[in-house]
Formats: C-alpha cells, sequence, structure tokens
C-alpha cells in the first residue's frame, strides 16, 4: 500500500529536495511480509540507477565533524570511534527535537528495533542455542559501547540544559547503535587524527534506506566520486508496483537477525548450526 501520501514522507521528501535530490523511481509503501519498504513507480531495467543520493543527504562522521559536537570530538583523547561519533550525534540530534535539521529523517526511523540485544531475555531464551550465545555476545558488545561513552558523553553536559545521563540513557544509545547497524551503508573514509583505528565507513543514506533484503538481486551498490552521490544500480529487472529489494549480503538467517532483526524466506544461504559437544554427539549418535 501506498505510504508516501503521509506527512512524514511529505516533509522527508521536501528536505532531500532541498539537499539537491532530484525524484526517483520509487516511492514508500508497505508490504505483506516484509513491511515498510520502496515500490517501483515505473518498470525497472537491469543495469538502471535505481536511486542516487546526493552527499548533502548523508550523514556521516564529516557531518559530526561539522556540528556542534565537533569541538569536542577533535579534542576528546583518546580519540572517539567514529561508530561513537555517529550514535553520539544521532542521540543528540533526536533530542533536539524540533530543532534538528534532521528531524524529517529522524522521524521516519524505527521506534524499536528487533535484534536480539533488544529483544527480552525470555524471548531470547527461545532461540537456538548458537543464537544464544551469538546474541549474548552482541548484548555485551553493546553494554561495553555503552560503558565507553560515558566520559565522552559527560563532557557534552554545556550543550544540554537537561542531565547528560538522561540524554544519552543505555535505551537512547541502544537505539542509536541499532540504527546504524540495521541501516547505514558502506563509504570508506580515510583515517582522521581526530577517531580512533577503527573503520570510519558508516553512513547513513535517508529515503535509500528503506530498502529491504532479499537474497535474490544483485545490486551494485557505493559512492560515485564523480557524482558525489551514492548510487544504487539494479542487475534485476522489477515490474511496476512491485517492491524494490536490494541484497545486504550473502547472509543466512542467523546472521540476519542478529544483524538486522530478521529473517527471510527463502534463504539460499540458510544453514543450521549445530553446537559442538553432547548436544552434537547426541544429534549424530542418532542419526
Ligand atoms: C535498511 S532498513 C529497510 C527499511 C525498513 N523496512 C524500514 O521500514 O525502515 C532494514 C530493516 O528492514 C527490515 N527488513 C529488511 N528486509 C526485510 C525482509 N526481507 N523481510 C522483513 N524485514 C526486512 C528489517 O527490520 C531491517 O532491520
Amino acid at each position: 500500500m501506498n505510504e508516501s501520501y503521509k506527512p512524514e514522507f511529505i516533509e522527508l521528501r521536501k528536505w532531500l529536495k532541498d539537499r539537491k535530490f532530484e525524484d526517483t523511481n520509487l516511492i514508500p509503501a508497505s508490504f505483506p511480509g516484509t513491511g515498510r519498504g520502496l515500490m517501483s513507480r515505473t518498470s525497472l531495467r537491469e543495469g538502471q540507477v535505481i536511486i542516487s543520493l546526493p552527499e548533502s543527504c548523508l550523514l556521516t562522521t564529516d557531518t559530526v565533524i561539522r556540528s556542534y559536537l565537533g569541538a569536542y570530538v577533535a579534542k576528546w583523547r583518546p580519540p572517539l570511534s567514529p561508530l561513537l561519533a555517529l550514535c553520539t550525534f544521532l542521540v543528540a540530534e533526536k533530542h533536539a527535537g524540533d530543532r534538528s535539521p534532521w528531524k524529517p529523517y529522524l522521524e521516519i526511523l524505527p521506534k524499536t528495533y528487533t535484534c536480539p540485544v533488544c529483544l527480552e531475555p525470555e524471548v531470547v531464551s527461545l532461540l537456538p542455542k548458537p543464537l544464544r550465545a551469538k546474541a549474548r555476545e552482541q548484548r555485551i558488545r553493546v553494554q561495553e559501547f555503552f560503558a565507553s561513552s560515558r566520559d565522552f558523553c559527560c563532557s557534552l553536559q554545556p550543550l544540554f540544559s537537561e542531565a547528560v545521563e538522561r540524554v544519552f540513557s543505555y535505551s537512547a544509545l541502544l537505539w542509536a547503535w541499532c540504527t546504524v547497524n540495521t541501516r547505514a551503508v558502506y563509504v570508506a573514509r580515510r583515517r582522521r587524527q581526530c577517531f580512533s583505528a577503527e573503520p570510519d565507513t558508516c553512513a547513513l543514506a535517508p529515503y535509500l534506506d528503506l530498502l529491504n533484503h532479499s537474497p535474490g538481486v544483485q545490486v551494485k551498490a557505493a559512492f560515485n566520486e564523480e557524482t558525489r552521490c551514492y548510487e544504487i544500480r539494479t542487475s534485476s529487472s522489477c515490474r511496476r508496483h512491485e517492491e524494490v529489494f536490494i541484497c545486504y549480503g550473502p547472509h543466512d538467517n542467523q546472521r540476519l537477525l542478529l544483524e538486522y532483526g530478521f529473517v527471510a524466506a527463502r534463504n539460499p544461504h540458510a544453514c543450521v548450526y549445530v553446537s559442538q559437544g553432547w548436544d552434537c554427539f547426541w544429534f549424530l549418535s542418532r542419526g
């Protein structure tokens, strides 16, 4: 069902137009099975560029450095990770509400996520054992990420009238972490002294990040240095008024659930994980 009439999408389209995004063959819609995604307005040919998003629409660590957070990031030692810089910016902009220039984008982001780190422990306990172990590792990673943010977030107090512990709470940083993890595209950037050595490769790409995954399609997606746009070219054709998919990678369903919070039907990369030790012995000896 077409969703382009919804006020949040009308605002987002205006915002994108102001940033030189030229219209597109794609419109937001909701689909049975995959939920919100993008639908083709016309039929799409193999090899066609389906979306081309100008650099000015991308949210990257450059955006953070140019913002009011830039001076705080630049002087922080040891240098901040690029991921923490992005997440801090997302939380601060979300907190700014109507004052944020990113508001039209923030408004269409999910309020909650379904990655295992966001699930209640009773739900995680129902997952298969190998996935449970991965979910535990993910939770620890996010908890460590949160702990590593504390001192830097405290240094931002002069920017907020409210206590920073409330602004940069665990749930706010978890939301930002999931936003980056489930939606960012890959755009490599050179290392800068103000950031730690972790790869600086995540960019949030408003509107383009409404594209859902299908393991059965092939696309070429990259930042084009000549046009200065992030472009996606499809290798599959698509009929008018169908959902347009991209492929997030050759991921099995465990990886999709961990990283993106969903599983794909008819996934050719699906596989079964077998635990080492007695479970495995029991399974094999019965086989
Ligand atoms: C980049 S976003 C795509 C747009 C997203 N559906 C939305 O409404 O904002 C990635 C998220 O979309 C959902 N998603 C992507 N592909 C999917 C699929 N094939 N089936 C179900 N959900 C999917 C998952 O929640 C995933 O974390």
